[in-house]
């Protein structure tokens, strides 16, 4: 069975400009609303510890503003399940965070920090959100997320999106078997980071998948055609894959 393929768009970069001169312009509560017209089935947005781009005040906001599922991103840490626990997202999404880091380079260690995780993702989800774990697509994570009682995770597709060649397809086949070993398991699989027109149909294709998680390709492609048309067009191109 082909479960239908949502589309959770990632508003961060927006926020990135906005930042650029400390105003308001261009906010992402705007870009949250167009995106949604254009056919995403939820939003996405990363409350880092440096708050490089998404702030405070845009989660808030962003829940009073938009109907759409808010899926928020977070790291494992006291500070950000305090955060989830008052706003209420409709999920959160547990990645790995490092500060000098440019954007989110692997997946989170689930297996090697459960007792860590354990009683985070126990009082989110004791408090009707849905948490995902962001990892690897390696069946190591996956057991770790199944140990941990988390309904969903969404699979890093970076290295599948920087690889070439034959490069790529083994990227592609990890994927494909991590998403059939999790939905196995009664685990909801996702995936995201990285993907963009021309590499999202083969991911798009994987028929466990059921969210993908797209965003700075999105924003930097509305910059040269709108973002209705960068978002219309990745819509239609997941919907060309199923
Ligand atoms: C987890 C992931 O891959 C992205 O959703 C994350 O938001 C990337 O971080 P930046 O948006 O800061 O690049
Ligand atoms: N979790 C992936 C995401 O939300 C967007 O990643 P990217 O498309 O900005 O690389």
């Amino acid at each position: 069975m082909t479960l239908p393929l949502r589309l959770g768009v990632n508003i961060d970069h927006v926020a990135t400009i906005r930042n650029a001169r400390g105003g308001l312009h261009p906010d992402p509560i705007r870009a949250a609303e167009i995106a949604q017209a254009a056919g995403a089935d939820g939003i996405t947005a990363h409350l880092r510890e440096d708050r490089r781009h998404i702030i405070d005040e845009d989660i808030g906001r962003l829940i009073g503003a938009i109907s759409l599922p808010l899926n928020m991103e977070m790291a494992a840490n006291e500070e950000m399940v305090a955060i989830a626990l008052r706003h209420r997202p409709h999920a959160v999404c547990i990645v790995p965070e490092r500060r000098e880091e440019v954007t989110t380079e692997g997946g989170l260690n689930a297996a090697g920090q459960h007792n860590h995780l354990k009683p985070l993702i126990t009082r989110l989800g004791e408090a009707g959100i849905r948490v995902s774990l962001f990892i690897e697509p390696d069946a190591r994570q996956i057991e770790a997320a199944i140990a941990l009682g988390a309904p969903v995770v969404e699979f890093h597709t970076g290295a599948y999106a920087h690889a070439e060649g034959e490069d790529q397809v083994k990227e592609l086949r990890r994927i494909a078997e991590a998403a059939a070993l999790a939905a196995k398991n009664g685990i909801e699989p996702h995936a995201g980071h990285g993907l963009t027109f021309d590499n999202v149909t083969p991911i798009a294709a994987i028929p466990q998948i059921a969210e993908l998680n797209i965003g700075h390709f999105l924003i930097g492609e509305a910059i040269f055609t709108g973002l209705e048309a960068s978002v219309g067009r990745m819509r239609a191109l997941m919907d060309a894959a199923r």
